[in-house]
């Protein structure tokens, strides 16, 4: 099994000279654009981690649904998806035009920056701190990892340079869709995508999803079963953005991306995936990463379709 995964990176390492690293987060530029890592764990606990598997790298979007199953816990379904929408924008991640033209401006999805910052605005706490302690907390479980942090230079460099993120902000806010404050909010929000991870992390986020919400080393429930089908079929229709139906055909596994680089996969009974490799193309998803899904989908007969 491993021969064949290192078979996938090295075949598709050429693909890391494509595209670009994100810059727009000033401090994700200095990202090695030559990485390549893969992570999978099956339903038996088999690990297999190839390529750059140790390195560490910003979570970013790949954030979106775990936050989305905290907040669904939180608050309930009808609460939630009251202020954001269940459709497909067909929009950049990082969109603000359909804000302005759909009346009331409920985002479309929890998967763009506009709808996962109402997310985040949902989630519970008395304070800040609270809410960001209850977040990691929850992404510890999910990866198992105790140590997961946030990387504070990716933190502070968003935070301040997130001006679209702040005007979306704002302009939910004005029409009564996100409720609190704003800065708040944003901070929140900017500390939930910086927080760093590797493959493993996310291939074990992956497998948990992949098994309904259920730990597969105790055996605990972390995810209610039907908001674990909830997020699966976000990833599926939102999760690679704009790309979200060509990735769909070619790879038909439920997937999310950030502009970390980073690509987390959960095929339902079967297992999690992490990949990582930070040089994106125009959407945002990772060149390379989106090469080996394909391959191991083909490979190993994944898709969910
Ligand atoms: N696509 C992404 O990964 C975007 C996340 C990033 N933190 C942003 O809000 O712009």
């Amino acid at each position: 099994m491993k021969e064949l995964l290192q078979e996938i990176i090295d075949k598709n390492r050429k693909y890391t000279k494509e595209g670009n690293v994100a810059t727009y987060i000033p401090e994700l530029k200095k990202a090695n654009r030559d990485d390549l890592g893969l992570c999978i764990i099956d339903v038996n606990n088999n690990i297999y981690e190839v390529g750059d598997c140790e390195k560490k790298f910003t979570i970013q979007s790949v954030s979106k649904p775990i936050t989305l199953a905290l907040a669904l816990m939180d608050n309930g379904k009808d609460r939630v998806f009251s202020k954001v929408g269940m459709e497909p924008s067909g929009d950049p991640f990082n969109s603000i035009m359909k804000l302005e033209i759909t009346k009331p401006s409920i985002p479309y999805n929890p998967m763009i920056n506009a709808g996962a910052i109402v997310i985040t605005s949902m989630i519970k706490g008395k304070n800040n701190d609270e809410k960001f302690e209850r977040m990691l907390n929850f992404f510890r479980k999910l990866s198992g990892n105790k140590n997961l942090d946030i990387n504070y230079d990716v933190y502070m460099s968003e935070k301040r340079t997130g001006d679209r993120n702040r005007a979306m902000a704002y302009l939910l806010k004005s029409e009564g869709i996100l409720q609190g404050d704003v800065e708040m909010v944003l901070d929140l929000y900017f500390k939930q995508c910086s927080i760093e991870v590797t493959v493993k992390d996310l291939a074990k986020i992956g497998l948990n999803l992949a098994l309904h919400g259920i730990d597969i080393t105790t055996g605990e429930r972390l995810i209610d079963e039907d908001i674990s089908r909830i997020i699966k079929t976000f990833m599926v229709t939102c999760g690679m953005y704009d790309a979200s139906g060509q990735f769909a055909i070619n790879v038909g596994i439920p997937s999310k991306s950030g502009v970390g680089g980073g690509i987390m996969g959960t095929v339902p009974n079967k297992m999690g995936i992490g990949v990582f490799g930070p040089s994106l193309d125009k959407k945002g998803n990772s060149i390379a990463g989106v090469k080996v899904m394909e391959d191991l989908s083909i490979k190993f007969d994944l898709s969910i379709f």
